[in-house]
């Protein structure tokens, strides 16, 4: 992580000041931003709002205790709202080493996960800083610890591509058809299109977003779906509401008034009904390796949207007695159209959207210096990863990952441990990843499934991260859990 010391105190996030070519730029957009947001405001109590986070994060960055206890017990929204560059009070507090102020933020619930717009959270702040104190206590506080349960892990929670939540599902309104309603008429919502599962992307950067990524979701308000909503074809899902962090300086205080987003998929080709006014967008075709070109935020949306409309693409009939089925909770359930079918008495899993389980591991040679991975057919040259497998019906994870490496390339495996898991649209897997201990070094390839499968040593695989195709082997794409499950080994910084 990178983060260049600057002489302000005020926030870290000056710090790139005198080295930035885009400084100007931002600041005339910021400004140009700011001033029509307060045009746009109706109300003066807004504008008194916005003050008040002014002044909250200006108490915060002088290390004003008592100041912040008294504005947070009037407003406890204040612990988490964010000034310029999404700096919260907590990372400028951590920011100046107020150590008080640190611990009654958090005290009072404080979310010490957030991140500003480097990504850096407080405690990388804390930690950059030289405040080793307010680092540890950030690092070590916050969490509920049970007996026998192991903290959150930053590193391994919802690390990996199409694993990170931008959307709150709010899955409590599905069922409720007024409110889901009023949110596709209105005029904030984002509609996201799928046509035959790919989804409509462009290649325009937002202003003021980051413009790193190359493909970008295209966000569809109302009036330009409106065609494509009333097409009987259509299939619409509910994917939830913008979490409050998304959006830090919301003035809305309920999460169901955040701004609603659905996906939409079709058969027929939409473009020509769709109201579309940037240059360079396109369906996304070929899933595989397009999906992983897609920013983190809207990965995590993709795996969402895609998996249930996959679901609905695949399971349009009735699985329990083949009928006619219609739509129901917002996207989530199909329901059967046949009187008298069982699967309208009680639950029944064929009625909801499937997930299937996969184990995906990297064995680990005995000597702690080898793993094994492996590689099928349809690779591409020189390519090896993790070996992988479908879960079974009535089998334990790690059952199916001795299953699978015995199976795959006749090696046996004792201790097994989960690492990380990744939702793997694809169309709908869950990949989960798991360290595995051999007991036994043969290979004996099963060439049904893989055509070869090494022990590849520890060198080997630094070599394959570092100097890709001039390695003895290449590996997957950084965005696949295999790649993570490689560098969490070999302990390297997934930033690398
Ligand atoms: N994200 C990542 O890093 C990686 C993801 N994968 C994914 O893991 C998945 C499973 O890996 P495989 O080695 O193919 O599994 P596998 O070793 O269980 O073999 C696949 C075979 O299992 C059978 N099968 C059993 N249940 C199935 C189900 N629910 N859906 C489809 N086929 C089923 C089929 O005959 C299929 O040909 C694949 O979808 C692959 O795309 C695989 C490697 C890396
Ligand atoms: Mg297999
Ligand atoms: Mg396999
Ligand atoms: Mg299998
Ligand atoms: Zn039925």
């Amino acid at each position: 992580m990178k983060i260049s010391k600057g002489k302000s105190t005020r926030a870290g996030a000056q710090t790139t000041r005198n080295t930035d070519p885009l400084r100007l730029v931002r600041v005339l957009l910021t400004t140009y931003y700011h001033l029509k947001y307060l045009r746009d405001m109706t109300s003066v109590q807004m504008i008194a709002k916005d003050e008040m986070v002014e002044r909250f994060l200006d108490c915060a960055s002088r290390g004003d205790l008592a100041n912040v206890s008294t504005m947070i017990s009037h407003s406890s929204q204040l612990l988490n709202e964010s000034g310029r560059q999404g700096w919260t009070g907590l990372m400028l507090a951590a920011r100046n080493g107020h150590f008080d102020v640190v611990k009654a933020l958090l005290l009072n619930g404080c979310n010490k996960y957030l991140a500003n717009k480097s990504g850096q959270t407080a405690y990388d702040i804390a930690k950059f800083w030289g405040h080793r104190h307010i680092a540890r206590f950030l690092a070590s506080s916050g969490d509920v610890t049970l007996p026998g349960i192991q903290p959150r892990n930053k590193s391994t929670d919802n690390a990996t591509y199409f694993s990170k939540e931008y959307l709150n599902r709010m899955s409590e309104k599905r069922t409720d058809s007024e409110w889901l309603s009023a949110k596709q008429s209105s005029p904030e919502t984002v509609f996201i299109v799928f046509h035959n599962l790919d989804p409509f992307v462009t290649t325009e950067p937002e202003v003021m977003n980051d413009i790193q990524n190359k493909l970008k979701l295209y966000r569809f308000g109302r009036d330009s779906v409106k065609e494509v909503l009333e097409n009987s074809d259509t299939v619409v899902v509910f994917l939830g509401v913008e979490k409050q962090e998304c959006s830090p300086s919301s003035l809305v205080s309920k999460e169901d008034e955040h701004i609603a987003w659905f996906a939409l998929n079709t058969k027929k080709n939409p473009t020509e009904s769709l109201k579309i006014t940037a240059s360079n967008s396109f369906f996304l075709t070929k899933p595989m390796p397009m999906l992983l070109m897609l920013n983190e935020d809207e990965a995590g949306i993709v795996a969402q949207a895609r998996s249930v409309l996959a679901w609905h693409s695949r399971y349009s009939f009735c699985p329990t007695c083949g009928g006619k089925t219609k739509v129901d909770e917002g996207g989530y359930k199909r329901s059967c159209l046949t009187d008298g079918c069982r699967s309208l008495q009680g639950i029944h899993n064929t009625c909801y959207p499937r997930v299937d389980p996969v184990v995906i591991m990297l064995v680990l040679h005995p000597d702690g210096n080898q793993c094994l991975l492996g590689r099928k057919k349809s690779f591409p040259p020189g390519m090896f990863t993790c070996l992988a497998g479908f879960i079974e019906p009535g089998e334990t994870i790690e059952n199916a990952v001795r299953r699978e490496v015995l199976e795959e390339s006749g090696v046996t495996i004792g201790p097994v441990q989960y690492i990380s898991c990744q939702p793997w649209p694809m169309p709908s897997s869950l990949m989960i990843g798991c360290f595995a201990v051999a007991v036994s070094t043969d290979i004996k390839v099963d060439e049904n499934e893989i055509e070869d499968a090494r022990w590849f040593t520890r060198q080997e695989v630094i070599d394959a991260l570092v100097k890709g195709h001039q390695a003895v082997f290449s590996m997957p794409p950084r965005q696949a859990i295999a790649h993570y499950l490689v560098k969490h080994w070999i302990g390297i910084n997934s930033n690398l």
